[in-house]
């Protein structure tokens, strides 16, 4: 029997954005691998139109759940969906939620996060860094708490080259940017972000580092551990390959490239493209749970999720992937043939957006002028563009990222948690395997 699934047998367990993508994954193998754990809190923000209990089975109803279903079927009575805002003060709970909260939780996994690049600074400080800190203040109250595992990024410190699992200093103390988010106004903030960012790329690679402090700083004698994932990207096998049901990351843009709307991007073809499964990740924070509780590390851990280090993919080789695959098996109703290159410089990637992108959706939207429907295509472009404006930076750099510690957890793991348990760092022996995993789901779950 895994040591780990037996671990969470009979736990309370609290998650925070059990409803995104790395949430559903978590819940979903916990619920699957320990049947016999005592309930999952968790924190849920309303949603106009939608209950608590509707957003839950809404959850409960997608193909992710399937197998969990089917070997139990009362899966739904194992979760306990409370409604929480984490904007808000002591997230807007309710005093007899957050008593039972106190009272029962044996391990919190911290997912809940704003992972668009272009929060307004204020936004992602109050979710990544304030609501960091309001829970971190709930944890050291509740006497049964044996570990807290917090979701960061591999990309926190991504102003550096070589990044170790230790937490690196910001240049502003996280105590005086959340003040100061209290008396600047939105205008005057968003004045300021450039020189508050400085060299990292966006507001949310920022306010996970100042996360990250603030878990330093204020986690006292609690059990932490922390985990960076790089690019999470679908399943590769558990509980099926190739799940994902959201568009961020390079998604999105292998949905664009398949319709044959993406036809150049900048990137540098020889630098790598740490993607990572959404399993794996998983499998890595369920293993850290497990050791940070039982075997309670002296200093808070940090583990890195990331495959480049041992065996890397690089974007060509992604590219040349993700052609063949759409190449094999085409989207129906395809805007062109996909086809598509990487530029290095930025007067070229200019020349292929006018030439290969807005030109055609000019003349696309003239068509569908004159046979009478609305245009749409320069606006999908301009969206598209911008996106790609966003990610450029990750694609022309590449990253080293150390991996002691998950490799000290995989040693520490037992013989039959490290045959069923595949962690990060034997995920870049499967590469190729991974890549060709990505352009399954955009055609299955997404591709409408
Ligand atoms: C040979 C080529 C091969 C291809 C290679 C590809 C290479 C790509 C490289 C990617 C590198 C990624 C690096 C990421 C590293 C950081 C990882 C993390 O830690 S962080 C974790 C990762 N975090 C991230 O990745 C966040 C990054 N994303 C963002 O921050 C924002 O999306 C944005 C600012 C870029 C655009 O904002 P905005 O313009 O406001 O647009 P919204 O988002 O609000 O969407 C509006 C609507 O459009 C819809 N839609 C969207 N895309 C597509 C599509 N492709 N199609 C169709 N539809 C699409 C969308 O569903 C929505 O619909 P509805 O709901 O309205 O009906
Ligand atoms: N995906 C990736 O590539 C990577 C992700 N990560 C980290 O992993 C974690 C999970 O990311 P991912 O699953 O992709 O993100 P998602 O955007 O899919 O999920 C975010 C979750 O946070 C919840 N949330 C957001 N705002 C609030 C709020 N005010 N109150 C309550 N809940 C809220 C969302 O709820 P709702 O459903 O209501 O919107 C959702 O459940 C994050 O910490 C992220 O930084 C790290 C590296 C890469």
């Amino acid at each position: 029997m895994s040591m780990i699934a037996a671990f969470y047998g009979n736990k309370s367990i609290l998650i925070t954005g059990a409803t995104g993508f790395l949430g559903k994954v978590l819940m979903e193998k916990l619920l699957r691998t320990s049947p016999h754990l005592k309930v999952i809190y968790i924190l849920v923000r309303p949603k106009a139109g939608q209950t608590l209990q509707q957003r839950v089975f809404q959850i409960l109803d997608s193909k992710l759940f399937e197998k969990v279903k089917e070997s139990c079927p009362n899966v739904h009575e194992k979760i306990r969906p409370i409604s929480a805002d984490l904007d808000q003060r002591d997230f807007a709970m309710g005093k007899e939620d957050m008593q039972e909260l106190l009272a029962s939780t044996n391990i919190i996994f911290h997912c809940a996060a704003t992972v668009r690049f272009d929060a307004h600074l204020r936004n992602a400080v109050q979710l990544n860094v304030i609501a960091t800190q309001q829970l971190l203040v709930m944890a050291s109250q509740m006497p049964k708490l044996e570990a807290f595992i917090h979701f960061s990024t591999a990309f926190s410190n991504c102003n550096l080259n070589q990044i170790d699992e230790v937490i690196y200093p910001c240049p502003v103390e996280p105590r005086k940017i959340i003040d100061s988010m209290e008396w600047l106004d939105d205008t005057i903030i968003e004045e300021i972000t450039p020189k508050l960012i400085r060299d990292w790329p966006n507001t949310y690679t920022y306010t996970k580092a100042l996360g990250e402090m603030v878990i330093q700083q204020e986690g006292g004698n609690l059990n932490i551990a922390i985990i960076r994932p790089s690019i999470v990207g679908p399943s590769w096998q558990e509980p099926f390959p190739g799940w994902v049901d959201n568009l961020n990351g390079p998604s999105g843009m292998i949905i664009a490239t398949g319709k044959g709307f993406l036809r150049s991007i900048r990137a540098t073809p020889m630098a790598v493209a740490d993607l990572i499964p959404v399993d794996m990740v998983v499998n890595l924070t369920l293993a850290a749970g497990w050791y940070t509780a039982v075997h309670r590390p002296k200093s808070l851990l940090i583990y890195h999720s990331t495959t480049g280090g041992l065996n890397p993919c690089k974007w060509s080789e992604m590219g040349l992937q993700v052609l063949a695959s759409f190449k094999k098996i085409p989207f129906e109703k395809a805007f062109r043939r996909p086809n598509a290159n990487f530029t290095t410089n930025s007067l070229s990637a200019q020349y292929w957006n006018a030439v290969t992108h807005r030109a055609p959706a000019i003349v696309y939207d003239c068509y569908l002028v004159l046979t009478g429907r609305k245009p749409r295509m320069m606006k999908l472009m301009t969206r598209l563009l911008k996106t790609i404006s966003m990610l450029e930076y990750f694609t022309n750099r590449s990253w080293e990222w150390t991996s002691a510690n998950s490799e000290m957890l995989r040693s520490e793991m037992s013989p039959e948690d490290q045959r069923v348990t595949v962690l990060t760092t034997q995920a870049a022996r499967n590469r190729m395997d991974c890549i060709s995993r990505y352009c399954l789901p955009l055609r299955k779950s997404l591709a409408g």
